[in-house]
């Protein structure tokens, strides 16, 4: 099933003289195991999109469908929940909770779902983004790229359908940027769907599809080339 849906989803902020269309008429799909990143000039609606699709924001008119549920459609509560369950963040600004220890801020949406053993799903997820050792550090012991990570992690555990990315590798050197789109790709090559946000061409390239934006309309699509269509291009 078709993880995130947009049909012709517009987002007018503001109103009057003042109106902006950020995005003006996008329709797009993105099926399991499939990562697009969004590129696009600044102010072209790149976050506007990724805010629609995880349902922090909602469209003036169209629809945003995840796992093929009008996020319009359902109460406040029942959003939160669906959020929770099915959609993993990871934004520019990185949301940790201060109070909260590494462990506990990635264990978090687990919790509030009652999961049971979250703290051993939230180490083994720490681990992966090679934060071995970092479980008990509150956000503010950490360098901003192992906050960082400690975001990834969260956005990444669990059963998550849809993990949605705002230049992810921010903060990050290039080595660990790299390995922080591999474990994207890896969330991905296991079933899920992914929207990447970037700047970055050699990040888009991480890519299944390149959607490129412009003043709330795309207007190119690159998809990634197949192997066979390499080999046989002269
Ligand atoms: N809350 C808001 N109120 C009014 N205008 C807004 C609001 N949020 C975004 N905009 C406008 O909508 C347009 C799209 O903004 P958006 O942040 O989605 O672009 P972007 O491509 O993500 O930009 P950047 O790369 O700089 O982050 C811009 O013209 C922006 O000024």
């Amino acid at each position: 099933m078709t993880v995130l849906e947009l049909r012709e989803v517009h987002r007018v902020h503001g109103t009057g003289e003042t109106a902006v269309n950020a995005l003006d008429g996008i329709s797009l799909q993105v099926e399991p195991g499939e990562l697009v990143a969004v590129m696009g000039p600044s102010g072209s609606g790149k976050s506007t999109l990724l805010n629609l699709a995880g349902g922090l924001d909602s469209p003036t008119s169209g629809e945003v469908l995840v796992d093929g549920t009008c996020l319009q459609s359902l109460s406040r509560k029942q959003l939160a929940a669906w959020r929770r369950k099915r959609i993993g963040y990871v934004f520019q600004d990185l949301n940790l909770i201060a109070s909260l220890t590494a462990a506990e801020n990635v264990a978090l949406p687990l919790d509030l779902d009652g999961v049971r053993k979250s703290r051993q799903q939230a180490e083994k997820a720490l681990s992966e983004v090679d934060l071995n050792g970092y479980a008990d550090r509150f956000p503010d012991e950490m360098s901003g790229g192992q906050q960082q990570r400690v975001a990834i992690a969260r956005a990444l555990i669990g059963e998550r359908r849809l993990v949605l990315a705002d230049e992810p590798t921010g903060a990050l050197d290039s080595r660990t940027g790299e390995t922080v789109l591999r474990l994207l790709r890896s969330k991905v090559d296991a079933g899920a769907a992914a929207v990447l946000v970037t700047h970055d061409a050699r990040h888009a390239a991480w890519a299944d599809r390149v959607i490129f934006l412009r003043d709330g309309v795309v207007v190119d699509v690159s998809q990634r080339d197949q192997p066979e269509e390499l080999l046989s291009t002269p």
